[in-house]
């Protein structure tokens, strides 16, 4: 409903908001001109002003401050009528004062688009459209982040998409403020605001004297001119007439013989209100505020038609997998929910909802955390693809969802389906997907298909399991999925340091220079991803499709991209990258790995691995400018030969990036795994762990079913459990 609202209005009103913001911002810059070139009042009084004023210039009519500061005033040059912009300092005409005609061209067809009161009618209207579309687009921005908590989190996804979200996130509250200032301005210019009390009334009795010097008037004096709004002199020779003052205050008559006040109204709040929200709207007075509006405007003609393309991309038939329209929840009969990380799993999933409704059948397609049998009043099948991550783990967006499945007992008349997707190379393979099923199974949920899994987004695999789906519902259709290879960046090879040649572990720490992107790639999120120590880069070696990932040793505000590589015996990438030397290139591309790395508190960190695995953990220590302590133990084989990262480990000590450095090494006289290491400072790891610490594991397999088995083994004795830590997030391991 929002969507559509906000759709809607867009289409109706990019051109029209466009121009009016455009000349806006056009607009904007005015305020910022005149404050260059107005001369500062410098706290004198509105005595001190006027009777310079005067002395200059006889024949003076009016004063006028504006809210820039600017001074104006009219007098008689000869007989003709003559304005100018006033230097306090002196009084004297600086420059004159007429608005330029550019700007009153801008004016006139920002108010009113030059169609007077019909135009002013239409840019209303415009401003309250404004204000729809940003209201709904704030709904939107809050269900794409996931809830309002999530609102200033950065923005996933990439393409026109994330670049429209982006831009709307920073230029929503100038735009908000704007339509607002101007739905009142509109009000204001047709009376629709609550009338004040009225202008004051003429005197009835005057002294019927002239003369008093102007400095010598108490009013004036007690006025600064940064209170001034307008001050009107008496007409020359005619002695019932009066001094006209307004200020911020009110407005009153001062008797031209004696000085005496002899009326004053305070400005009614709708009056002071609507002075305010004038100068707030048009920037005079405040120049950075208007030209922040500006800068803000210039993001509707951008929004408009950012979002008209989203929109047209959207119903193009030629958009791949996406082409069926999802169903609402409360009249679908097949319910697919989603949990991915990095979207391929969402690709697949609009390859299946397509496949099924052209077979007829209405499909929802969701993200996992929306599961809710309530909001499903026709659904008979319940479809949940998901990916896994982190040891085993849900993706960061489906993150509490095996807690929330417990608490659903199954509907008799759903069936329910669990499809994996993962990666073999991984030691927990599909884990988060095998937990979904077995909790179904638990809870009673009936089988729409036995659980099963996908490996490396595999299309032969997805067809496969598509074949036993159309099977069960007794339809006839084929799952044809082609995955979008992830766009990858040249890598450019700027040093490699090599270890292990002398304990038959051939080992290099390669680092890469950051691929060079242009602005315009950053902003619309087509650039090579930020990422952080702990991440993954997919390396995508010579002579095959298939990525292989490395966890980053550094991340990209050290300003390039670090990675420990092992050579493997008949490893095609590790062979290919082992051999890389400076200026060689290789091809790659960030997956993000939220679930590995230091949570940043003050809690101590235990760093724990092995081998390569001291990659992302030197990542985490030269990152840990705040000093949170850090904890390493490394296993290697021999000091001489593959002890990686040995000068800076010592460096990071000393400066305490690093609290201790324990190191284990198993190829000397007294060889020790880390494992060992552990046990032997099992008391000091207690405490650590018992103050809140959490715990990093990266290296082999065997040596993460080690760590664990020693710690697990540390921890009984204070009743704590690997589980409840994994649970907590606070153990995580990066295992191949
Ligand atoms: C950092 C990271 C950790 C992963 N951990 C696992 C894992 O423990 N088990 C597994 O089977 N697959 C794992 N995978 C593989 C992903 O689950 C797999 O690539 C999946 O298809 C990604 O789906 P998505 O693009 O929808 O997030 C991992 C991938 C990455 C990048």
């Amino acid at each position: 409903m929002i969507r559509l609202l906000h759709r809607w209005l867009a289409l109706l009103a990019t051109m029209l908001l466009s121009t009016i913001a455009v000349s806006g911002v056009a607009l904007s810059v005015f305020p910022t001109m005149e404050a260059f070139i107005t001369p500062s009042a410098q706290q004198i009084t509105v005595a001190q002003l006027a009777a310079r004023v005067r002395g200059a210039e006889p024949s003076v009519e009016q004063i006028r401050r504006a809210p820039s500061g600017r001074i104006t005033a009219y007098y008689f040059e000869g007989d003709q009528p003559a304005s100018a912009v006033i230097d306090p300092g002196s009084g004297k005409p600086v420059s004159p004062a007429d608005t330029s005609a550019v700007e009153r061209w801008l004016i006139n067809f920002h108010r009113a688009l030059f169609l007077g009161d019909q135009g002013r009618i239409i840019t209303a209207v415009g401003a309250a459209i404004m204000l729809l579309m940003s209201i709904s687009g704030l709904f939107l921005l809050v269900r794409r982040a996931g809830g309002w908590r999530f609102l200033l989190r950065p923005i996933k996804g990439q393409g026109k998409g994330r670049l429209h979200s982006v831009v709307a996130r920073v230029t929503l509250p100038g735009l908000v403020f704007s339509s607002l200032t101007a739905l009142w301005m509109a009000a204001a210019t047709f009376g629709l605001l609550p009338e004040g009390a009225g202008a004051q009334a003429f005197p009835a009795t005057v002294s019927g004297e002239t003369g008093i010097a102007l400095d010598a008037i108490p009013t004036l004096q007690a006025t600064l001119v940064d209170d001034l709004r307008s001050l009107n002199f008496p007409s020359v020779n005619d002695a019932t007439d009066v001094f006209t003052l307004k200020t911020a205050t009110g407005e009153g008559y001062l008797d031209q013989g004696t000085g005496a006040l002899l009326g004053w109204r305070a400005t009614s709040w709708i009056d002071q209100a609507s002075y305010l929200i004038t100068m707030l709207h048009t920037g005079r007075g405040m120049a950075w505020l208007g030209l922040i509006l500006g800068f803000c405007a210039f993001g509707v003609p951008f929004l408009g038609w950012t979002g008209i393309a989203i929109w047209l991309s959207r119903r193009s038939p030629s958009r791949g997998h996406g082409k069926a329209v999802s169903a609402p929840p409360s009249a679908a009969d097949t319910i697919v929910l989603v949990a991915s990380e990095s979207g391929t799993t969402r690709g697949f999933a609009a390859t299946l909802q397509s496949a099924l409704t052209s077979s007829g059948l209405r499909v929802h397609v969701g993200a996992m955390t929306g599961f809710d049998v309530a909001r499903w009043p026709k659904a008979k099948r319940v479809i949940l693809l998901a990916a896994t991550y982190g040891d085993g783990s849900a993706p960061a967006s489906a993150q509490g969802f095996l807690e929330q499945l417990k608490s659903v007992l199954a509907r008799p008349d759903l069936s329910l389906a669990v499809l994996g997707f993962g990666d073999r190379s991984f030691a927990h393979f599909c884990g988060f997907a095998a937990r979904i099923a077995e909790i179904a199974k638990t809870n009673g949920w009936t089988e729409l298909l036995p659980f099963d899994t996908i490996d490396r987004q595999s299309p032969q695999d997805f067809s496969r399991w598509g074949r036993n789906l159309a099977k069960a519902l007794d339809l006839d259709f084929e799952l044809n999925h082609q995955p979008v290879a992830p766009k990858t960046w040249p890598l450019n090879l700027v040093s490699r340091r090599d270890y292990g040649a002398n304990v038959q572990a051939m080992t290099v720490i390669l680092r890469f220079a950051l691929p060079k992107t242009s602005l315009w790639q950053r902003l619309s999120g087509q650039g090579f991803a930020p990422f952080e120590a702990g991440d993954l880069i997919g390396i995508v070696p010579r002579g095959s499709d298939l990525p292989r990932f490395y966890s980053l040793a550094s991340g990209s505000k050290d300003g390039f991209l670090e990675i420990c590589v092992r050579k493997h015996a008949g490893g095609l990438c590790s062979g290919q990258l082992t051999a890389l030397e400076p200026g060689d290139a290789v091809t790659g591309f960030v997956r993000h790995n939220p679930a590995f790395r230091p949570v940043k508190t003050r809690k101590p960190v235990i760093l724990i691995g092995a081998g390569t695995g001291i990659g992302p953990l030197a990542g985490f220590a030269r990152a840990n400018a705040s000093r949170q302590p850090m904890h390493l133990y490394f296993g290697a084989r021999h000091p001489g030969s593959d002890a990686l990262y040995a000068e800076e480990l010592s460096h990071w000590t000393q400066d305490g990036r690093l609290a201790s450095v324990t190191m284990a090494y198993s190829r000397v006289q007294t060889p020790a795994y880390v494992q060992d290491s552990l046990r032997k400072d099992a008391p000091k790891l207690c405490s650590l762990i018992k103050a809140g610490g959490q715990v990093l594991v990266c290296g082999g397999t065997d040596m993460a079913a080690g760590v664990a088995a020693a710690l697990t083994d540390i921890l009984a004795g204070d009743g704590i459990h690997l589980s409840t830590l994994k649970a907590q997030g606070r153990y995580a391991e990066d295992v191949y």
